[in-house]
Protein backbone atom coordinates (compact mmCIF):
# COMPACT_ATOMS: atom_id res chain seq x y z
CA UNK A 1 0.00 0.00 0.00
CA UNK A 2 1.46 3.44 -1.30
CA UNK A 3 1.02 6.21 1.50
CA UNK A 4 1.63 9.81 0.30
CA UNK A 5 5.13 11.31 2.52
CA UNK A 6 3.98 14.22 4.90
CA UNK A 7 6.21 16.55 6.83
CA UNK A 8 9.57 13.62 5.95
CA UNK A 9 11.79 16.39 5.09
CA UNK A 10 12.77 17.19 1.46
CA UNK A 11 15.05 13.84 0.91
CA UNK A 12 12.08 11.62 1.15
CA UNK A 13 9.75 11.07 -2.08
CA UNK A 14 7.43 8.52 -0.24
CA UNK A 15 6.08 5.90 2.24
CA UNK A 16 6.07 3.06 0.62
CA UNK A 17 5.52 0.77 4.14
CA UNK A 18 4.20 2.20 7.35
CA UNK A 19 5.83 1.01 10.73
CA UNK A 20 1.98 -0.13 11.67
CA UNK A 21 2.46 -2.39 8.50
CA UNK A 22 5.67 -3.57 9.58
CA UNK A 23 4.83 -4.12 12.88
CA UNK A 24 2.02 -6.28 11.45
CA UNK A 25 3.67 -7.99 9.35
CA UNK A 26 6.71 -9.36 11.79
CA UNK A 27 3.79 -10.43 13.98
CA UNK A 28 2.25 -12.62 11.15
CA UNK A 29 6.30 -14.01 10.52
CA UNK A 30 6.88 -15.11 13.75
CA UNK A 31 3.92 -16.93 14.39
CA UNK A 32 5.47 -19.22 11.02
CA UNK A 33 8.46 -19.22 12.40
CA UNK A 34 7.50 -20.03 15.81
CA UNK A 35 5.18 -23.12 13.87
CA UNK A 36 8.40 -24.06 11.88
CA UNK A 37 10.77 -24.69 14.71
CA UNK A 38 8.37 -25.23 17.88
CA UNK A 39 10.62 -27.78 20.24
CA UNK A 40 13.77 -27.08 18.20
CA UNK A 41 16.82 -25.00 19.32
CA UNK A 42 16.97 -22.31 16.95
CA UNK A 43 19.94 -19.14 16.29
CA UNK A 44 18.84 -16.19 14.51
CA UNK A 45 21.62 -14.66 12.06
CA UNK A 46 20.97 -10.93 11.48
CA UNK A 47 23.08 -9.88 9.18
CA UNK A 48 24.57 -6.20 9.95
CA UNK A 49 23.66 -3.46 9.82
CA UNK A 50 20.29 -3.59 7.67
CA UNK A 51 18.86 -6.06 9.70
CA UNK A 52 19.25 -4.54 12.87
CA UNK A 53 15.54 -3.69 13.23
CA UNK A 54 13.92 -6.16 11.75
CA UNK A 55 16.08 -9.02 14.36
CA UNK A 56 14.95 -6.73 16.99
CA UNK A 57 11.06 -6.46 16.16
CA UNK A 58 10.96 -9.92 15.19
CA UNK A 59 12.78 -11.78 17.84
CA UNK A 60 10.19 -9.65 20.16
CA UNK A 61 7.62 -11.30 17.83
CA UNK A 62 8.41 -14.79 18.58
CA UNK A 63 7.70 -17.36 21.33
CA UNK A 64 10.43 -19.70 20.38
CA UNK A 65 13.58 -19.03 22.96
CA UNK A 66 16.41 -17.99 20.28
CA UNK A 67 19.90 -17.53 20.36
CA UNK A 68 21.57 -14.12 18.46
CA UNK A 69 24.17 -13.88 16.77
CA UNK A 70 25.35 -11.26 13.92
CA UNK A 71 27.06 -11.37 10.80
CA UNK A 72 28.32 -7.93 9.39
CA UNK A 73 29.07 -7.88 5.30
CA UNK A 74 28.93 -5.28 2.85
CA UNK A 75 28.89 -5.03 -0.86
CA UNK A 76 27.10 -1.57 -1.03
CA UNK A 77 29.98 0.72 -0.10
CA UNK A 78 28.05 4.12 -0.13
CA UNK A 79 26.65 4.03 -3.11
CA UNK A 80 22.93 2.26 -4.74
CA UNK A 81 24.12 -0.84 -6.51
CA UNK A 82 25.50 -3.51 -4.73
CA UNK A 83 29.04 -4.21 -6.23
CA UNK A 84 29.01 -8.27 -6.30
CA UNK A 85 31.81 -7.93 -3.87
CA UNK A 86 30.82 -9.16 -0.42
CA UNK A 87 33.25 -8.48 2.27
CA UNK A 88 32.73 -10.21 5.70
CA UNK A 89 33.27 -7.12 8.33
CA UNK A 90 32.71 -9.96 11.06
CA UNK A 91 32.21 -12.99 11.31
CA UNK A 92 29.35 -15.24 13.19
CA UNK A 93 30.92 -15.92 17.61
CA UNK A 94 29.09 -19.31 17.08
CA UNK A 95 29.83 -22.26 15.54
CA UNK A 96 26.50 -23.48 13.43
CA UNK A 97 27.41 -27.11 12.49
CA UNK A 98 24.22 -28.96 13.39
CA UNK A 99 22.37 -26.26 14.52
CA UNK A 100 19.27 -24.86 12.87
CA UNK A 101 20.00 -21.80 11.38
CA UNK A 102 17.48 -18.52 10.61
CA UNK A 103 19.13 -15.90 8.62
CA UNK A 104 17.44 -12.47 9.19
CA UNK A 105 18.01 -10.13 6.49
CA UNK A 106 16.87 -6.45 5.82
CA UNK A 107 16.44 -6.82 2.01
CA UNK A 108 16.79 -8.61 -0.85
CA UNK A 109 17.73 -6.86 -3.88
CA UNK A 110 20.34 -8.63 -6.39
CA UNK A 111 20.39 -11.39 -3.88
CA UNK A 112 23.94 -11.33 -4.36
CA UNK A 113 25.16 -10.98 -0.60
CA UNK A 114 22.24 -13.86 0.16
CA UNK A 115 23.53 -16.09 -2.37
CA UNK A 116 27.29 -15.79 -0.84
CA UNK A 117 25.83 -15.81 2.51
CA UNK A 118 23.74 -19.04 2.10
CA UNK A 119 26.74 -20.68 0.55
CA UNK A 120 29.26 -19.76 3.09
CA UNK A 121 26.85 -20.62 5.94
CA UNK A 122 25.91 -23.64 4.29
CA UNK A 123 29.34 -24.62 4.21
CA UNK A 124 29.92 -25.11 7.80
CA UNK A 125 27.12 -27.94 8.20
CA UNK A 126 24.01 -26.21 9.78
CA UNK A 127 21.24 -29.07 10.50
CA UNK A 128 19.18 -26.24 8.67
CA UNK A 129 19.40 -23.06 7.40
CA UNK A 130 16.79 -20.69 5.83
CA UNK A 131 16.42 -17.48 5.47
CA UNK A 132 13.40 -14.76 6.87
CA UNK A 133 13.50 -11.19 4.85
CA UNK A 134 11.59 -7.97 5.39
CA UNK A 135 12.02 -6.54 1.64
CA UNK A 136 12.67 -8.25 -1.54
CA UNK A 137 12.48 -6.71 -5.10
CA UNK A 138 11.76 -9.08 -7.38
CA UNK A 139 12.65 -6.93 -10.09
CA UNK A 140 16.17 -6.86 -9.13
CA UNK A 141 17.07 -10.48 -8.66
CA UNK A 142 20.61 -11.39 -10.60
CA UNK A 143 20.64 -15.06 -9.11
CA UNK A 144 17.29 -17.72 -7.85
CA UNK A 145 17.29 -17.37 -4.60
CA UNK A 146 14.29 -19.68 -2.17
CA UNK A 147 13.56 -17.74 0.35
CA UNK A 148 11.40 -18.87 3.49
CA UNK A 149 9.50 -16.29 4.85
CA UNK A 150 9.29 -12.56 3.30
CA UNK A 151 7.67 -9.47 4.61
CA UNK A 152 7.05 -7.34 1.77
CA UNK A 153 7.64 -7.96 -1.96
CA UNK A 154 8.60 -4.30 -3.46
CA UNK A 155 9.61 -2.03 -7.00
CA UNK A 156 12.53 -1.76 -8.05
CA UNK A 157 13.37 1.85 -6.33
CA UNK A 158 16.10 2.51 -3.97
CA UNK A 159 14.99 2.46 -0.38
CA UNK A 160 16.05 3.62 3.20
CA UNK A 161 14.36 3.61 6.59
CA UNK A 162 13.90 0.49 9.04
CA UNK A 163 17.09 -0.25 9.26
CA UNK A 164 18.26 0.60 5.22
CA UNK A 165 20.36 3.33 4.84
CA UNK A 166 22.08 5.42 1.88
CA UNK A 167 25.55 6.38 2.31
CA UNK A 168 24.66 5.92 6.45
CA UNK A 169 22.04 7.69 6.80
CA UNK A 170 18.11 7.31 7.13
CA UNK A 171 18.61 3.95 9.31
CA UNK A 172 16.43 5.23 11.89
CA UNK A 173 13.22 6.10 9.89
CA UNK A 174 10.46 3.98 11.78
CA UNK A 175 9.12 3.27 8.31
CA UNK A 176 10.42 1.84 4.67
CA UNK A 177 10.56 4.69 2.00
CA UNK A 178 11.74 6.38 -1.41
CA UNK A 179 14.45 8.69 -1.56
CA UNK A 180 13.91 11.88 -3.68
CA UNK A 181 16.23 11.61 -6.76
CA UNK A 182 18.30 14.97 -5.92
CA UNK A 183 19.66 13.35 -3.08
CA UNK A 184 21.68 10.37 -5.10
CA UNK A 185 22.14 12.74 -7.93
CA UNK A 186 19.52 10.85 -9.89
O1 LIG B 1 20.58 -8.45 -2.47
P1 LIG B 1 21.73 -7.50 -2.47
O2 LIG B 1 21.79 -6.69 -3.75
O3 LIG B 1 23.02 -8.16 -2.19
O4 LIG B 1 21.44 -6.41 -1.34
C1 LIG B 1 21.03 -6.73 -0.04
C2 LIG B 1 22.07 -6.43 1.00
O5 LIG B 1 22.51 -5.08 0.88
C3 LIG B 1 22.36 -4.39 2.11
O6 LIG B 1 23.52 -4.47 2.89
P2 LIG B 1 24.81 -3.52 2.66
O7 LIG B 1 25.84 -4.32 1.93
O8 LIG B 1 24.40 -2.22 2.10
O9 LIG B 1 25.33 -3.32 4.15
P3 LIG B 1 24.53 -2.66 5.36
O10 LIG B 1 23.52 -3.70 5.82
O11 LIG B 1 25.57 -2.41 6.41
O12 LIG B 1 23.86 -1.41 4.88
C4 LIG B 1 21.23 -5.12 2.79
O13 LIG B 1 21.27 -4.93 4.19
C5 LIG B 1 21.46 -6.55 2.39
O14 LIG B 1 22.35 -7.21 3.26
O1 LIG C 1 17.11 -0.38 -1.76
C1 LIG C 1 18.05 -0.45 -0.92
N1 LIG C 1 18.22 0.52 0.03
C2 LIG C 1 19.21 0.50 0.94
N2 LIG C 1 20.12 -0.47 1.01
C3 LIG C 1 20.01 -1.47 0.11
N3 LIG C 1 20.78 -2.55 -0.04
C4 LIG C 1 20.28 -3.23 -1.06
N4 LIG C 1 19.21 -2.62 -1.59
C5 LIG C 1 19.00 -1.50 -0.86
MG1 LIG D 1 23.56 -0.60 3.04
Amino acid sequence: MRVDAKDMGADLKEVLITKEEIDAKLVELAAKIDAEYAGKDLLIVGVLKGAVMVMADLARALSTPVTMDWMAVSSYGAGTQSSGVVRILKDLDTDIKGRHVLIVEDIIDSGLTLSWLLSNLGSREPESLKVCTLLRKPDAAKVAIDVEWVGFDIPNEFVVGYGLDYAEKYRNLPFVGTLAPHVYGG
